[in-house]
């Protein structure tokens, strides 16, 4: 194997390799651009006209996507799986990686879309490096531009694999992208009212791309995966790096959601009334207080159906602890 399909060592490693471009048997071309990011280019005859963005590790807890993108990787490099569409393969942060912590100083998934310029410290220099990233990949005109940024959760989830679709004015989610996701294995799909400062959010918004957070089950250890099973999201991946994806129109079985409101931390008063084990996709009842904060500020469900994803009273003030979302169609 090609020793730049060992991307994943050479990051936690925090090492650069010597060589940084390397072509395979097949004549695709591995590009060593930055810490934790490669882009492979397939020879010009084979290049189907997709371009691939692959994050994961964004949160260095989050191990199993991590995980999927190595085994990726190294089967281009081996020449296993023979790419006809450009990748870029992104772990997100990779000091928080080595640590096996969400981030070291601040959430990298709240300083995109220009959030990092008001932020100081690594890894707002991190999320400034992945959009510029991003953004040189997808500045090819006429060219298929789609990104899965990888992700698990904190807790668990009634809804094992659910995917996040960003939001930006004037554009229409896309039912062919919802079947792709529904081939692949995920269940329900969360559709996006306004646009946000993640980072699917960001090359959804600013570059073009379809994109998507996927969330893939819950985060674990590296080597402790075995209950997250990716199988299908795999098979989907591979398909489409290898332009052979068999067709898929169909939304059966999907479960569609929307945002009704992002429940937002506003002071250290801050206060979640929800059980610390409740599971993502818990329903709540109308009338139900969800939460309280400064200034006798009250969050009442009022929305019939409503569920809750991503419980978290411990973001700093001024994040999201919460989203309150409830059924939806496209
Ligand atoms: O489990 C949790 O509470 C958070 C899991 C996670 O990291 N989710 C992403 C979702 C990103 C998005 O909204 O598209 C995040 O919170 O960054
Ligand atoms: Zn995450």
């Amino acid at each position: 194997m090609l020793a730049l399909g060992k991307l994943l060592e050479l990051t936690l490693a925090g090492r650069e390799p010597t060589e940084k471009i390397q072509l395979t048997r097949e004549g695709a071309r591995l590009h060593w651009l930055a810490q934790g990011a490669l882009e492979v280019t397939p020879p010009a005859s084979e290049d189907c006209g997709l371009d691939l963005l692959l994050s994961a590790g964004i949160h260095g807890n989050e191990t199993a996507p991590i995980e999927l993108l190595d085994r990726l990787l190294q089967g281009i490099a081996s020449g296993q799986l023979i790419p006809r569409a450009r990748i870029l393969f992104l772990f997100g942060n990779p000091e928080a990686i080595r640590r096996g912590e969400r981030y070291v100083e601040q959430d990298i998934n709240r300083l995109f879309s220009g959030r990092h310029e008001q932020a100081s410290g690594f890894e707002a220099l991190r999320a400034n490096e992945l959009e510029r990233l991003a953004a040189a990949f997808f500045i090819r005109e006429g060219r298929e531009r789609l990104h899965y940024d990888l992700h698990t959760a904190i807790r668990a989830s009634k809804i094992e694999q659910f995917a996040l679709y960003p939001y930006a004015e004037g554009r229409e989610h896309s039912a062919a992208q919802l079947a792709r996701l529904n081939a692949a294995g995920v269940e329900a799909v969360l559709l996006q009212q306004k646009v946000g400062i993640t980072f699917s959010s960001y090359t959804y918004a600013h570059l073009g791309a379809e994109a998507f957070t996927l969330e893939l089950g819950k985060a674990r250890p590296f080597g402790q995966n075995q209950a997250v099973n990716l199988d299908l999201l795999e098979k989907r991946l591979r398909e489409i790096i290898e332009h052979c994806e068999p067709a898929t129109t169909t939304l059966d079985g999907l479960q569609l959601f929307s945002v009704a409101r992002e429940v937002i931390k506003h002071s250290d008063a801050f206060r979640l009334h929800l059980p610390a084990d409740i599971e993502n996709f818990s329903e709540l009842p109308a009338g139900y207080l969800l939460a309280e904060d400064i200034a006798g500020t009250r969050w009442v469900v009022e929305e019939q159906g409503a569920r809750i994803i991503f419980p978290n009273p411990k973001v700093k003030n001024g994040l999201r602890a919460g989203i309150l979302i409830v059924p939806a169609q496209l």
